[in-house]
């Protein structure tokens, strides 16, 4: 079974998308770990994200600096949405993605990009999503417990323009695939959503 779980930032897709792969058993890929190891490399080396020769050069990371504490940085997950704009970068990353959720006994892959161009043929094909300012609100709480001191306010704004910038590329934008199911946590407890998520996953495996 190939479950798609896409979304915009901080809408707890990661969060569901650990606790179904744990649950099926399923190996598990968090795409935006790719961009952001890009956009990591650029920053480290001094290059410009917003030019596609620059961010492709940087596509060759290893793979050690995936668990890399400063992935997860803001400026690093802004960075991501830069580079990943770029056509060349997209396809420099596509090969990779496509091999694991093609992997016998399947995969759990999240992102922006699962259910329509990754694995367009997955099972089950969950959209997260959330209001932005609860997105916000989850993100600056999360920052504040790692000792990093930012308003909501910039962290509100930071999510509309990595939406935007998501949604609106030429290359793979951030949409919800015309046969994902929508699954709004806005107003759901994390076990209230994998709950959710469980139940959606179950459905779709009983109907064939
Ligand atoms: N339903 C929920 N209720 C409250 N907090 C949540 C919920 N789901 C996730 N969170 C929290 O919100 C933050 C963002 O969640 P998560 O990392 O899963 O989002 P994401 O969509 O994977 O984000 P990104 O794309 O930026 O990596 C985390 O701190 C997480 O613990
Ligand atoms: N399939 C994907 C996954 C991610 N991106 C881009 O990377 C940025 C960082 O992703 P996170 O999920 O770690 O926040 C994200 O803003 C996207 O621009 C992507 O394009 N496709």
């Amino acid at each position: 079974m190939i479950i798609a779980v896409d979304g915009p930032a901080a809408s707890g897709k990661g969060t569901i998308a650990r606790a179904l792969a744990r649950q099926y058993n399923l190996p598990h890929l968090d795409t935006g770990l790719l961009y952001r190891a890009v956009a990591a490399t650029v920053l480290r080396e001094g290059l410009d994200p917003s030019k596609e020769a620059d961010a492709v050069a940087a596509c060759g990371f290893d793979d050690s600096l995936l668990a890399d504490p400063f992935l997860r940085t803001d400026e690093v997950g802004q960075t991501a949405s830069i580079v990943s704009a770029h056509p060349l970068v997209r396809a420099a990353l596509l090969a990779r993605q496509k091999r694991f959720a093609q992997q016998p006994g399947g995969a759990l892959l999240d992102g922006r990009d699962i259910g329509t161009v990754i694995a367009p043929e997955a099972e089950v094909k969950l959209f997260v999503k959330a209001t932005p300012m609860i997105r916000a609100q989850r993100r600056h709480l999360e920052l504040r417990k790692n000792g990093i001191n930012v308003s909501l306010d910039k962290v509100l704004a930071d999510i509309r323009a990595r939406d935007e910038r998501d949604s609106q590329r030429s290359e793979a934008p951030l949409v919800q695939a015309a046969d994902a199911v929508t699954l709004d946590t806005s107003f759901l407890s994390i076990d209230a959503a994998v709950q959710r998520a469980v139940e959606i996953v179950e459905k779709k495996r009983a109907s064939g």
